[in-house]
């Protein structure tokens, strides 16, 4: 659906080759026809650029971009502002019309490729049933919270039957409720109307959340790319191991596994990584059964992804050493991570 061949973005701000930002460095990637796609990089990695070149809000420097057969890096004009209904956009901050009513907003896009008023009013119904928004057509933005206001966006977006969704940071000013039931709308219109969905954020959070693959930016390159799970599993570079802890490790767990060590001064403190398949296994169980040692959990923490589920979980274990050598050599035969914290 999408495919990026070599595309570079550079901002020249002076005359000299030094005064040039580039913000988008040799990118090559594909995206396929109704995945949802996560773009995610910490502020100035080129996420934005990246996103505005998908629908010609940006013209590449070098390379080319394809959008549902169309090279949008090319066409101008009416050409262009054609392609721009199978590529909608939502943004962070909605941009909605303000003196305009919810039902008026998702009828702007309508009005503009001229469809008749009673086709119209209609399609608008449908749309607002669509994203949930009944009993609130007539308010306007200013009556709205964060969430509604992100649905007309998303209803303004999908007016025209769009191919493709591009989301930029669209649940960043949205609390942690708010924003889930948004990515929840976004599952729920990519599995209903088959649309494929690109996403950019600085939240694993997200990421984790509904993206089938994801692509990690740094200094305008893509430096780790794969399905969400594999990429959980094992992050190789240190910045997508930084975006992985996000949401694997709580905030406390340095604090928490200094003190456990201290409490502990016998036995082995031991982190357990689950991924996908493994996390369903009730590996402690079989533990206490198969070994004769005591077993405490310390602290843990599973999160689901849309292929399977990732998670930490720490525990204790005392007995006989040659016993605790045993039980390790058990774990890792079930394909569950395997470190042993120790204080040295
Ligand atoms: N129109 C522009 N003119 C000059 N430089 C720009 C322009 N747009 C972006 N840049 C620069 O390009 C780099 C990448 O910016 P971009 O906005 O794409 O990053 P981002 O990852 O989306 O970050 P943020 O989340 O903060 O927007 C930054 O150094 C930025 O200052």
């Amino acid at each position: 659906m999408i495919t990026l061949s070599n595309v570079s973005k550079i901002f020249k701000s002076g005359l000299k080759a030094k005064d040039s930002i580039v913000a988008v460095d040799d990118i090559s990637l594909t995206i396929d026809e109704g995945e949802i796609f996560g773009v995610i990089g910490y502020s100035g990695a080129g996420k934005s650029t990246l996103i505005r070149m998908l629908n010609g809000l940006e013209t590449p420097s070098s390379g080319s971009v394809v959008v549902a057969g169309k090279e949008v890096s090319k066409i101008k004009g009416s050409s262009l502002r054609k392609a721009r209904h199978e590529i909608s956009m939502i943004f962070q901050h909605f941009n909605l019309l303000w003196s305009r009513t919810v039902r008026e907003n998702i009828a702007f896009p309508l009005e503009i490729t001229g469809l008749p008023k009673e086709e119209r009013r209609q399609r608008v119904n449908e749309l607002i049933k669509l994203v949930g928004l009944e009993g609130r057509e007539d308010a306007y933005p200013s009556q709205l919270s964060g969430g509604q206001k992100q649905r007309v966006g998303i209803a303004r977006a999908l007016a025209n039957n769009p191919k493709v969704l591009l989301c930029d940071e669209a649940t960043s000013a949205l609390d942690p409720q708010t924003t889930d039931s948004i990515l929840e709308l976004l599952v729920d219109i990519n599995k209903r109307l088959g649309l494929t969905i690109v996403l950019i954020t600085h939240e694993m959070h997200v990421i984790r959340k509904i993206c089938n693959r994801v692509a990690v930016m740094e200094a305008g390159k893509v430096v780790e790319i794969g399905p969400v799970l594999n990429v959980f599993k094992n992050p190789e570079q240190p910045i997508t191991k930084r975006f992985v802890q996000q949401v694997t490790e709580p905030e406390e767990t340095k604090e928490t596994v200094e003190h456990l060590l201290d409490r502990f001064p016998d036995g082995e403190v031991i982190q357990l990584t689950f991924v996908g398949e493994s996390a369903e296994n009730p590996l402690i169980t079989q533990l206490i059964r198969n070994f004769k040692l005591d077993v405490n959990i310390v602290q843990g923490k599973i999160s689901q992804t849309r292929d399977g589920s990732y998670g930490t979980l720490f525990i204790h274990i005392d007995g006989p050493a040659e016993e605790i050598d045993h039980a390790l050599e058990f774990i890792k035969q079930q394909q569950v991570g395997v470190e042993v914290i120790s204080n040295d």
